[in-house]
């Protein structure tokens, strides 16, 4: 509880900071629309980096769309409108709020902004960056998704020093990386949890308003000129929802460009924002400034009634779903309902919903945006490129591989746990075939003990599959937002996981070699637990693969049994006799060549 307030406390103190600088920058700009504001000097040092050049440009970030409409193909082959002809921009200096009620298409907008449509929605339309047709796949754009996709077992510190090791470029003096790390961590507020572990099932680590903070922190570090969040407050209590807005405000007035889709915010949360764009079943209610709003309500015929908060209004009068409450009601609520002032309970929200759309765009809010889109698409400023990692290969995967490393060294689920179980599994094996020596008669018991230390170590590796669902959840965040690349996390999950895996198999070999007293010789032993860890790694490899697919534990695990049952697993009873064979074969050479 302490640790929590202190942590909104400091959150508090950061932002005040901040408010204090942007109430500044504020009054120079004269208000929101016109805030084209300095870079910080951190900011300018990356970008002047990135740029390799002494004099920069204007690197803001300008972004415009036009006619905006997204159309997704559903499984039963129909198609569904999900946006319809959207036009809007978003400045550097200012950050929007994306509202509207739940399915009204603020992810789909973000996403379509964003460059990271799914595969089966077709974008047409034009999204204008600094009047250039926008390329912002991968990284270009910083996104902070809903989930907080982290590594449980790393600190609020390690989890940002590593993304800044993945990402800034690797002639950058170390003493400078942690400044920007140090300077991240104030600029969030976290320097009260930054030595915390974020926290998963066995760890107790911060707080949600923390772990979106981090987040977020994880986004800003190489200073991205553009930033979408999806419900960046989802699930915060209002004290930290402000204090996560108001953080975000502040990133706005370092020059950023700054877009957030937002669920019903309170009226302290809204008031940070500078514009609005309200959407309603995919088109567009209202955008222009978030303070002229409740003008605009009044003026269609829907004025926010006193003591009520102006987002729950807006959010009332947009969202249909009220009409199946209304009809819901009975007796003395619906009498109540009839005789009520407000315009809003005397009309259907559908109703509500088509009048709002139509005066929206015969409204001068409607003229002001297409004017403004128009001219911003006239004026072609800097390109910016992909804002992905400036660091090489050989950084990534050295930094991937020792961040791994240590993630599974403080997992206990992740091999230790699984090193248990397999050294239990291996003693029971041992004692079985205890001593069955290297006879002529033993033979069929050899082979039978190795089936069973084959298949078991083999199939327990299906236990790792959350750990390594919860890995690829965090390689995807990562690799979308340009942070590295496929190869790199191949490489360094395999060899970070080379020595757990020689350990398992070690132990595990080693137990059952000399328990069961198998052939005698270093080379039959090494042989015997080599064979033990390329089976091990190989099925591995495949739950790792699976959980790219399918990252669903349960489908993943079935999947994962399924395929090692019916291709892998040597005892599987249709493999069993066709497998056995060679094994058999490789047992009657025991006496001559190969030995377990
Ligand atoms: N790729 C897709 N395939 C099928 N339907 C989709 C796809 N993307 C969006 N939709 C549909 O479009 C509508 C809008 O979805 P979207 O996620 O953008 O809404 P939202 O306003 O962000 O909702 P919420 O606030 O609940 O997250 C939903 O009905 C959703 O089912």
């Amino acid at each position: 509880m302490m640790k929590k307030h202190g942590g909104v406390a400091a959150a508090a103190a950061a932002a005040g900071k901040v408010k204090a600088e942007l109430e500044d920058v504020g009054k120079a700009a004269g208000g929101a629309g016109a805030a084209v504001v300095a870079l910080s000097p951190l900011s300018e040092t990356l970008w002047r980096d990135k740029a390799a050049a002494e004099f920069l440009g204007d690197v803001s970030a300008r972004l415009a769309w036009r006619d905006l409409t997204v159309t997704v193909v559903l499984s039963t082959g129909d198609t569904q409108d999900v946006l319809q002809g959207l036009t809007g921009y978003a400045e550097p200096g200012t950050i929007t709020a994306l509202m509207g009620p739940s399915g009204s298409g603020k992810s789909t907008l973000l996403d379509a902004l964003a460059g990271r449509l799914a595969a089966n929605a077709f974008l047409d339309g034009t999204v204008l960056l600094n009047g250039r047709k926008a390329n912002l796949s991968f990284g270009a754009a910083a996104y902070v998704t809903q989930d907080d996709n982290l590594i449980g077992t790393l600190t609020v510190r390690e989890t940002i020093s590593y993304s800044a090791r993945l990402r800034l470029p690797d002639k950058m003096p170390m003493e400078e990386k942690r400044a920007l790390v140090d300077g991240t961590i104030v600029e969030m507020g976290l320097q009260d949890c930054a030595d915390t572990v974020v926290g998963n099932w066995h760890l107790r680590g911060i707080s949600g308003g923390e772990k979106r903070r981090v987040s977020i922190a994880l986004e800003i570090l190489m200073r991205p000129r553009l930033l979408f969040l999806d419900e960046p407050t989802s699930g915060l209590d209002s004290a930290s929802a402000f204090f996560v807005t108001q953080t975000l405000r502040g990133l706005a007035r370092d020059g950023r460009t700054v877009i957030a889709s937002i669920h019903q915010p309170s009226s302290e949360v809204f008031e940070l924002f500078d514009r609005l764009y309200l959407l309603s079943g995919g088109r567009t209610v209202y955008f222009g400034q978030a303070s002229e709003a409740c003008e605009f309500f009044a003026q269609a015929g829907f004025p926010c009634p006193p003591m009520r908060n102006p987002s729950d209004h807006f959010l009332r009068c947009i969202n249909a779903d009220f009409d199946k409450v209304k009809a819901t009601l009975k007796g003395s609520m619906k009498t109540r309902f009839e005789r009520s002032d407000d315009p809003l309970d005397r009309i259907m929200t559908s109703e509500a919903i088509r009048s709002l759309i139509t005066y929206y765009q015969h409204s001068q809010y409607y003229f002001t945006a297409q004017q403004k889109v128009n001219e911003m698409a006239r004026v072609k400023g800097t390109v910016l490129d992909a804002g992905g990692s400036q660091a090489s290969f050989g950084m990534q995967a050295f930094t991937l591989t020792k961040r791994s490393f240590i993630n599974m060294s403080r997992d206990f689920g992740y091999y230790w746990l699984r090193l248990i179980i397999y050294i239990v599994v291996t003693v029971c094996i041992g004692t079985i075939y205890l001593n069955v020596g290297t006879r002529y008669s033993s033979i069929l018991a050899r082979g039978a003990c190795a089936s069973f230390v084959f298949g078991f170590v083999t199939f327990m590796s299906i236990g790792g599959f959350p750990s390594f669902v919860e890995d690829m959840k965090v390689f995807q965040r990562e690799r979308l937002n340009g942070h590295y690349g496929v190869l790199a996390f191949v490489v360094s999950n395999t060899l970070s996981a080379m020595p757990f895996l020689i350990l398992i198999t070690f132990i595990s070999g080693t137990l059952c070699y000399f328990m069961v007293r198998l052939h005698p010789g270093f080379v039959h032993y090494l042989f015997f637990v080599l064979c033990l860890y390329a089976s091990v790694t190989v099925v591995e490899s495949l739950m790792m693969a699976i959980a790219s697919v399918i990252p669903n534990f349960l489908m993943g695990i079935i999947i994962g049994a399924g395929i090692q049952v019916t291709s892998i697993h040597p005892n599987c009873m249709p493999n069993l006799i066709h497998r056995s064979q060679p094994l058999f074969a490789v047992m009657q050479c025991s006496q001559t060549k190969i030995k377990f």
